[in-house]
């Protein structure tokens, strides 16, 4: 078995952290699920993981021509109008999400020991203020947010432009890339930083099929779990904290 040094080489030494928003910091991806559900039960379909593991992650356009095209409605609904129809149900459940179980605990160690943290979402300004109005503490630890409708990105995950200008914007940014350590839930997110040469730990909600994982540096089932020093970073002072706080 690796010991504790063999663990840091390995997954190298970590000096600046993105993270993905939703369904990571936020549990907003069960509101797309529940939405996308019941447009696809109009047309007498089902929305499954299969599906959903193809548009989590990607720009709104991206992931609606994905979801008129793969479900097989595009000659009745656009992905215009698909993005129209499920605005308003949005609009309502994103400002009562909750964040993720051990995001608080991490954000804030992180932030404490000055380690350079972001934002990168496939998330477009609109929706990321509805998001993020209850959660101001989080969203202001960060060094700065990278939009998915910000123009630097011109392509949404699985292209790295939104971790490429994520990583432009710290000051002191590293040579080495594998020195960023990026978390993601989706798919897409997770080709999006190994297309970056970034590090990654990916946090997958546990119905999305397990032959996505392979490609994640390491796969933890919350954040709850997740241990600074493996990588380099500053560890954990109180070791009961990690065990009993669950945000
Ligand atoms: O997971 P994020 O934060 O990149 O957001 C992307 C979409 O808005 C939701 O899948
Ligand atoms: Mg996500």
């Amino acid at each position: 078995m690796a010991n504790h040094s063999t663990e840091i080489s390995k997954r190298g030494h970590i000096t600046h952290v993105i993270f993905d928003m939703d369904g990571l910091l936020i549990d907003t991806e069960g509101f797309y699920t529940q939405v996308q559900e019941i447009i696809l039960a109009r047309y007498n379909k089902t929305f499954d993981w299969s599906l959903k593991a193809k548009m989590m992650g990607k720009k709104a356009i991206e992931s609606a021509r994905v979801f008129v095209q793969e479900s097989g409605i595009i000659d009745e609904l656009s992905p215009e109008q698909f993005l129209e129809e499920r605005e308003d149900m949005l609009q309502s459940l994103f400002p009562t999400c909750k964040l993720m179980p051990g995001v608080s605990r991490l954000i804030n160690h992180l932030h404490s020991h000055g380690i350079p943290i972001c934002v990168a979402t496939g998330s477009h300004k609109r929706h990321f203020e509805l998001k993020t109005q209850n959660h101001g503490d989080i969203f202001s630890m960060m060094h700065h947010i990278v939009l998915g409708d910000d123009p630097e990105v011109k392509q949404g995950k699985p292209s790295p432009d939104g971790f490429l200008a994520a990583t432009k914007r710290f000051k002191n940014c590293p040579k080495d890339f594998q020195n960023i350590l990026v978390f993601e839930d989706a798919p897409s997110g997770v080709a999006a930083a190994k297309n970056a040469g970034m590090s990654i730990v990916m946090v997958p909600d546990p119905r999305l099929d397990r032959s996505y994982l392979a490609a994640a540096d390491q796969v933890l089932s919350s954040l709850l779990d997740f241990n600074p020093s493996e990588w380099g970073l500053p560890p954990f002072e109180d070791a009961a904290d990690q065990v009993h706080s669950n945000y």
